[in-house]
């Protein structure tokens, strides 16, 4: 059987009309700085790459080394990509506008460049998540403003997750499909077309230790799935947490479940732990391309209007029917 490359498939895609060119070479761009990360993730000891980098990021968190080197790579790599207008990332306070280029990119770049890197130094599976939306027209300056579209309007999202072997899952808006690191060609590798997530589950992906400060509906949904096959629920429910968003929904597309990070009484001021922008809106387009739902409790999160490039939000997401049930558990108790 011939192997399809992401170069060979990204071509099909835009035969088909799914996506243009220039969206097919920031794809392109974007997969091979997620080759340069995997790179620098699989050195771990011998890269120097561990630990802390002795900074902070906006949202007041430690940045690791590879937190900052994972930012530079992907700045790097699209700095020079005539199809680019800006980039924003978690790593950095506002969107970059991309420099010198004539004509201006049509396209606004969004992504968290090393997901679940408080597991980086215990070698645990780690990923880069990105979003591509589509650059307002008539616009001299990019600015912060212009990044904040719902997420319905993304024109393509995925991620990469550094584990055992590194895969890529990429939705164009027409599937979402999985491809596989050949480190040895150095080519991404389609191994999965049209990821399918099981509208049912057993599974729960949930931080258990913030139980306490979860709210009345988060607390009663929990509950039943833990009396299992004597409560309400009528089944027993099995618990995952990799604590790396990357891992956790890469092993929900794969064999279904539903991952939860709620709001919680702990940060009252906070809507959630995960970031709307970098975080749910392109993991809720790739979930919902794959059959599944996504919702901050009470609405789709791609239909949420972004009211600031940092926001956070409350994230239930993965096998459709679980997450429905989570959902009119909240919305009962509004
Ligand atoms: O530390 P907790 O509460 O388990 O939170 C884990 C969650 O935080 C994150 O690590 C946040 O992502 P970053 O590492 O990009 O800040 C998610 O990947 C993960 O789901
Ligand atoms: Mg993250
Ligand atoms: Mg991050």
């Amino acid at each position: 059987m011939t192997q399809v490359s992401l170069a060979r498939f990204l071509i099909e895609e835009q035969r088909a009309g799914h996506i243009t060119p220039d969206l097919r070479l920031l794809i392109e761009v974007v997969a091979r700085a997620c080759k340069s990360i995997s790179h620098a993730v699989s050195k771990g000891a011998l890269g120097g790459v561990l630990g802390d980098a002795g900074t902070g990021n906006i949202q007041g968190e430690a940045q690791k080394k590879l937190d900052v080197l994972s930012n530079e790579i992907l700045l790097e790599a699209n700095e020079w990509g005539g199809h680019l207008a800006a980039c924003a990332s978690e790593e950095m306070d506002h969107c970059q506008p991309i420099p010198n280029v004539y004509p201006k990119g049509h396209y606004l770049l969004l992504f968290d460049p090393l997901d679940g890197s408080s597991n980086i130094d215990v070698n645990i599976s780690v990923g880069t998540i990105f979003s591509v939306l589509r650059c307002p027209d008539g616009i001299s300056e990019v600015r912060d403003e212009h990044f904040l579209q719902p997420g319905r309007t993304q024109v393509a999202a995925g991620y990469t997750v550094y584990g055992p072997s590194t895969m890529l899952v990429l939705t164009v808006g027409n599937g979402t499909h999985a491809f596989t690191l050949d480190r040895e060609h150095g080519s991404f590798i389609l191994t999965q077309r049209a990821m399918r997530i099981p509208e049912d589950t057993k599974e729960f992906a949930v931080n258990m230790s913030n139980r306490r400060h979860w709210h009345a509906p988060m607390q009663r949904y929990i509950d039943e799935l833990l009396a299992g096959k004597t409560g309400p629920r009528g089944k027993d429910f099995n618990m995952r947490w990799v604590a790396s968003m990357v891992a956790d929904v890469h092993r929900i597309l794969t064999r279904g479940g539903i991952f939860i990070y709620p709001r919680d009484k702990k940060d009252p001021d906070k809507p959630g732990k995960l970031r709307l922008m970098y975080e749910a809106n392109p993991m809720s387009f790739i979930v919902e391309q794959a059959g599944g739902a996504a919702t901050n409790g009470y609405e789709r999160i791609l239909d949420l209007q972004p009211t600031q490039l940092h926001e956070r939000v409350a994230v239930f997401l993965g096998s459709k029917n679980e997450v429905e049930i989570a959902t009119r558990y909240h919305r009962e108790a509004q």
